[in-house]
């Protein structure tokens, strides 16, 4: 176990250890996941006008549970139904009014077609793990139903291909935050406007997630995406430090105990060649009330291209942003 007086070795070199405790990474004031009564009616308003079925995958999880809260106050039709990578699980989980029935992988694709039936504009949502990214997609691809992957890892290249080969309907992102997803929309704009711009530059990334985080954070490679565009190097397997110890995540991170099981810090530092300039992002996000609106933002928006039969079919959270379709 490490403590404060021995950092890791991974953040020996670190500009994070040189501040002592991580003090320039300080954590958001958190205070409740729930938004105010008055955001919610209007959102509720707002989406008044679009109602239809929503099937949130991983229901077993946090972030599904989230997602389906979400879209339960958004006044969205939750279908009673989720998965599991466990058979038999004789299980079902309360959201609101309505009880979700969880199926194991023998069932899925008979219970997902038979929704499919029931439900005709259905769309899912998928927070599962990185391991059935890919196979979960290629059975939402099979069976035409549009879908948002909010799930991050397994293989993105083969993800892409799935959706286009089938000309399914669907919107992925590693990252479902308004403001970190505007934050990450600047973050290609530069790289894209001045390529280079930052050549030579020593890169730094430090995440820090929930113990239970099985990959590395999605945010963090999109964003290192951006800096190798401008020009600075990076090793994702050398030098990403990530931090799933609880006890590093409160003495040297700053995470509030109460969101130690729930968080997202993320910190990049870049460095001149000659030590003489230095630049530090950093985006830390405490519960995951905003990454489950944004979700909810992303299957209205998928929902209304499906029905407007947009030629695009692939989207990402910057086209909703774009479209200033998050609220
Ligand atoms: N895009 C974004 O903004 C965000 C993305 N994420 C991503 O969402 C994913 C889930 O995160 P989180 O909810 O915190 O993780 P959890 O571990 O809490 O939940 C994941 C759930 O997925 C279930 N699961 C695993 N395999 C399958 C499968 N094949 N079919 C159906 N369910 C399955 C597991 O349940 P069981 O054991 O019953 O199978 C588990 O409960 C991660 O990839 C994370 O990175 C998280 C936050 C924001
Ligand atoms: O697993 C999480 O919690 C999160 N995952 C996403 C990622 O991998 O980038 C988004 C955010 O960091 C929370």
């Amino acid at each position: 176990m490490l403590s404060l007086r021995a950092p890791p070795r991974t953040l020996s070199a670190s500009p994070w250890r040189r501040r002592g405790r991580l003090d320039g990474f300080a954590a958001p004031r958190c205070v409740s996941a729930a938004p105010p009564a008055t955001t919610l009616e209007t959102a509720t308003a707002r989406s008044a006008g679009v109602s239809f079925p929503i099937l949130v995958n991983g229901c077993t999880g946090k972030m599904g549970v989230s997602v389906a809260e979400a879209a339960t106050s958004r006044g969205l039709h939750l279908v009673p139904v989720s998965f599991s990578s466990r058979e038999n699980l004789d299980k079902t989980i309360q959201v609101g009014d309505t009880d979700v029935e969880i199926y194991g992988p023998s069932a899925r694709e008979d219970v997902l077609s038979s929704v499919i039936d029931e439900y005709p504009d259905v769309v899912v949502v998928d927070y599962t793990a990185p391991d059935s990214v890919n196979s979960n997609a290629e059975l939402y691809c099979k069976l035409g139903v549009p879908f948002v992957m909010g799930t991050t890892g397994g293989d993105q290249q083969l993800l892409y291909k799935s959706v286009q080969d089938s000309e399914n309907y669907a919107l992925i992102s590693p990252q479902m935050g308004k403001q970190v997803v505007a934050f990450l929309a600047a973050m290609e704009t530069i790289a894209e406007q001045f390529p280079g711009a930052f050549s030579g530059y020593r890169l730094e990334v430090l995440e820090s997630h929930q113990a239970g985080k099985l990959d590395t954070s999605g945010t963090a490679k999109a964003v290192i995406a951006c800096f190798e565009k401008l020009g600075a190097v990076f090793d994702m397997e050398r030098q990403m430090v990530k931090i799933r110890d609880p006890e590093q995540q409160l003495y040297m991170v700053g995470v509030p105990e109460e969101h130690i099981e729930g968080h997202a810090f993320h910190l990049y530092h870049l460095t001149s060649p000659d030590d003489s300039v230095s630049f530090e992002f950093q985006h830390n996000v405490c519960g995951r009330s905003i990454y489950a609106e944004g979700s909810v933002d992303a299957a209205v928006f998928l929902y209304k291209k499906v029905q407007s039969m947009d030629p695009k079919r692939i989207y990402n959270m910057i086209d909703v942003l774009q479209e200033g379709d998050m609220r």
